[in-house]
Formats: C-alpha cells, structure tokens, sequence
C-alpha cells in the first residue's frame, strides 16, 4: 500500500501544500488519540460555553480545535483559520499561502456514545493583498478550494481527501504512524435505493421535501415503486463516508423550526469539503437552487441547505423543486 507523500506526488500536489496536509494529518492523528482516551481523560461531556454558532460545546470539540488550531498555525503555511468553534478568523503567517477552515469535531453528539465522529477540512489559497486578520478573505467559493477532506475517528482511522484529482481513500497505519493509501478514485454510484435525512424535523419542511420523502417512504406502493432504506448517524462524516462507500443520498434541507435558522450545516466547514470530495467522486452537491460549490459566501459561519451524493437520486430529487 502506498504512503501519503507519494500518493500526492502522483497526483502533483505541490511540494507546500503537501507539507501543509502533512501538518493538518498530524493535529488528525494526536485528536484521534485523545478520541479514544476521553473517557479515561476526563473529557466526555460538556463545557459550560456556547461557541458562536449558539451550540453548547463538548469538552473535546474544544480540545480537538485547540489542537488543530496551534499545529496549523505553528506550520508557517498558513495566512489564517477560521473554525465551526471560532467567533471569527485566526491570523497566522501574513506571508502563509494558505486558508485552513476546519470543523474540529463533527458530530459532537455522537461523543458521549462513544459512536462516529470525525474532523473536516478545506484549504484555499490565501489573497495576497488581503491581510491576515481579514475574515473576508475566507468569503471564496467552494471551487476555490485546494484540498479538502475529513478523517473519520471510527473502528479504523480513515482520512478521505481530494486535491481535485479524483477522491482517495486512506486508513491510519498505527504500525508505522502514517496513512496509508487503500482505495484511489472512489466513484460514488449514480443510482441508489439508500437515503439520509433527520426525519424527526419531517414537518418543519418545505413542500418538495416533503412530497420528495414520502415518495421514498412509499416503497414499491409508491410512484417509486421500489424499496428504500434509510440510515442516519447523525454526524454527518460519517453519512458522507457511507455514501461515498456505497452510495445513497444525504440531505439537511431548510425547515422552519427555527425562523432565524433554516438551515443547520456550515457552509465552510461542512458543506464545501464535502461536497468537493462527493463532486471528485462523481457525485452531485446542491441545494434545492443551484451547485453548492458556486455560493459566494457571505459570512464565515454561514449554514446552508444540503442535498448531495448520487448523481441520478439528486437530481430526482431536484425536480421535486422544479
Ligand atoms: O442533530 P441532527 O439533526 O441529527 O444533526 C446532525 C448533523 O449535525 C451535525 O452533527 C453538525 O455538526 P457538529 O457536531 O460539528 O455541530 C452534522 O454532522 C450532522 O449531519
Ligand atoms: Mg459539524
Ligand atoms: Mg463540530
């Protein structure tokens, strides 16, 4: 099985971003340690802090992004971060070339139930004429993006990553302390009978969902006529990864519960990772509007809506909005 560094040199990463991935895969492999340590380290349960998003914080959400935060910008490649658990952007280097924005723990609930959880990643390169304290310079659009990925802190410690040269799979060798490379070019299937949604918020949303899931729901009675399965881990790593393993399609559409929020996933830290990594694996990353990937953002800790995976369901599902 092939390391890292030589998987990025077939694919010609650049020398600099290699060494910057090199950093983040480090910060990666000391959270999955303390992961598996927390209940014995006395970092289960939760701090008594709100982070900027308005959520209650885990005592390892905030561990993992202290982590992340210290080893990226320790590096010397990075201009900036900005981060799920972070009131704003953090200046590093001025002279870095690089923008890390980062969910240090994805799915926070799961912790305490010692079930999936994972940290996701984005670079972008850095604006030269902006300076390093500036958030706008995050304000980039998906398709900007360099690399993106997320290790998944599961049975095996999986890093799923793209630099725009197809999606690859690796696992944490703990014989040797790095990742090995266990499966190039991913393909998301195009069709699927598998989907992911929170259906406890099924009436909080709009029509097309709606009429879209219960179509689903229906099975071989249905419109559909065929049998569908439906899965949620509630960390959305983890539903990503299945889909990128065997297909399906995930989706957090808007739904009114809350009128300030209709939407409940980062567009930063959550939505373009991974939708550059289902997008390099043939897959589709929308919102009920347009492609994910082309929003020009307006704030750092933006939310938006989700529906991605494979090709033909996402669309279908598309056109229950048309
Ligand atoms: O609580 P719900 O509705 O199941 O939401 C689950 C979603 O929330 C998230 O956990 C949000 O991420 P954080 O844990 O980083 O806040 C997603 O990973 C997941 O898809
Ligand atoms: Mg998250
Ligand atoms: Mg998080």
């Amino acid at each position: 099985m092939q390391r890292l560094a030589p998987a990025l040199r077939d694919d010609d990463v650049p020398l600099d971003l290699i060494s910057l991935i090199k950093t983040i895969l480090a910060a990666t492999k000391e959270i999955s340690f303390r992961v598996s340590q927390a209940q014995l380290g006395g970092l289960m349960g939760s701090t008594l802090d709100e982070n900027i998003q308005g959520e209650i914080q885990k005592k390892l959400d905030v561990v993992a992004n202290e982590l992340f935060k210290d080893i990226v910008l320790e590096s010397g490649f990075v201009k900036a971060i900005s981060s799920e658990e972070e009131d704003t952007s953090v200046a590093g280097d001025e002279n870095g070339k690089f923008l890390v924005s980062f969910d240090p723990l994805d799915g926070s609930s799961n912790i305490d139930i010692n079930s999936l959880i994972g940290t996701i990643f984005s670079i972008h390169e850095a604006i030269p004429e902006m300076a390093a304290d500036s958030p706008d310079q995050f304000k980039q659009a998906g398709h900007k993006q360099v690399c993106a990925g997320y290790v998944l802190y599961g049975p095996s410690t999986m890093l799923v990553m793209t630099t725009g040269k197809g999606t690859h799979f690796y696992v944490l060798d703990r014989t040797h302390g790095g990742y090995l490379l266990v499966e190039r070019n991913v393909q998301v299937p195009k069709d699927t009978r598998e989907f992911a949604i929170n259906m406890s918020n099924q009436r909080f949303w709009e029509a097309p969902m709606q009429n879209y899931i219960a179509d689903l729901v229906a099975g071989d009675a249905g419109p559909r006529g065929e049998y569908f399965n439906m899965r949620w881990i509630a960390a959305m790593v983890g539903d990503i990864h299945r889909v990128l393993s065997r297909g399906g399609i995930f989706t957090y559409p808007a739904d009114n519960k809350n009128p300030d929020k209709p939407y409940k996933l980062r567009l930063m830290y959550e939505a373009n990772p991974m939708s550059f990594l289902i997008e390099q694996a043939g897959g589709l990353a929308m919102t009920s509007k347009g492609r994910i990937m082309d929003i020009a953002p307006t704030d750092i800790h933006q939310r938006v809506e989700v529906i991605m995976g494979s090709a033909n369901e996402v669309e279908k599902c598309l056109s229950y909005y048309k």
